[in-house]
């Protein structure tokens, strides 16, 4: 992971799946290489396989079970997604929380495996104690934003100052912003702020143009980082 880390969500979208989810992967693997700059795409489990293989951009999970090999229906594991291609996962996401034990076993098993995680939080206060887990970065999104059109920059530009301290508290850990993004100017003034990056999901994911839309977002990221 290096700045300006870049993550697009696909959620459930409906872009986020077949044909569709393959056109929008190819979308900002385009844009990915024009601008050397690395756009993580975050897929369904169902997903991840194919895109892994079409693109070259890094694919993670939107989610793994903290759970070992053996009887457990339904689970998305670690080993599960590392050998489907992924590159890492999120994990704790407000769409889909995991229970703290739960957490600090699908961390340890994701680095055993050489995999990434990128813990969510939606407060700020847990920026330093979920860095203290060592995942590769902490992404934090206040819910009520998030899918909202506005976003935490505009409205809620504290929580990115104070997440930035938190995460000074704990070594090697970077810090990532999202929930509303939507426009260029959004990105810049998080960076600025002091994050690492952006997280996005429906301004891409409902556009009519993605590609316009990951340009500008992506642009104001490496303006914002000339800068600092
Ligand atoms: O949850 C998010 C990314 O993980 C952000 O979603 P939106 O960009 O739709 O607000």
């Amino acid at each position: 992971m290096k700045p300006p880390i870049i993550i697009v969500n696909f959620k459930a979208y409906e872009t986020s799946y077949g044909k569709r989810g393959l056109e929008m992967a190819k979308i900002l693997e385009k844009v990915s290489i024009e601008t050397s700059t690395e756009i993580i795409i975050s897929v369904p489990a169902t997903m991840i396989s194919r895109l892994a293989q079409e693109v070259t951009i890094p694919v993670y999970a939107q989610h793994v079970d903290g759970v070992s090999e053996g009887a457990h229906t339904g689970a998305v594991t670690p080993e599960h997604i590392k050998d489907a291609g992924a590159r890492g996962s999120l994990l704790n996401h407000s769409e889909k929380r995991v229970r703290m034990d739960e957490l600090d076993d699908a961390l340890k098993r994701m680095k055993k495996l050489g995999l990434e995680s990128v813990i969510c939080v939606d407060r700020y206060e847990l920026v330093a104690p979920m860095g203290l887990l060592k995942p590769g970065a902490v992404l934090v999104e206040p819910p009520e934003l998030i899918g909202s059109g506005v976003s935490v920059s505009k409205a809620r530009p504290e929580v990115i100052t104070n997440a930035v301290n938190e995460i000074r508290k704990v070594e090697d850990v970077y810090l990532i912003a999202g929930a509303g993004i939507t426009t260029g100017e959004d990105v810049y003034v998080a960076i600025k702020l002091g994050s690492d990056g952006f997280g996005v999901a429906s301004a891409v994911m409902k556009a009519k143009d993605p590609q316009k839309v990951i340009q500008d977002l992506v642009l104001n990221a490496i303006r914002a980082m000339e800068e600092k």
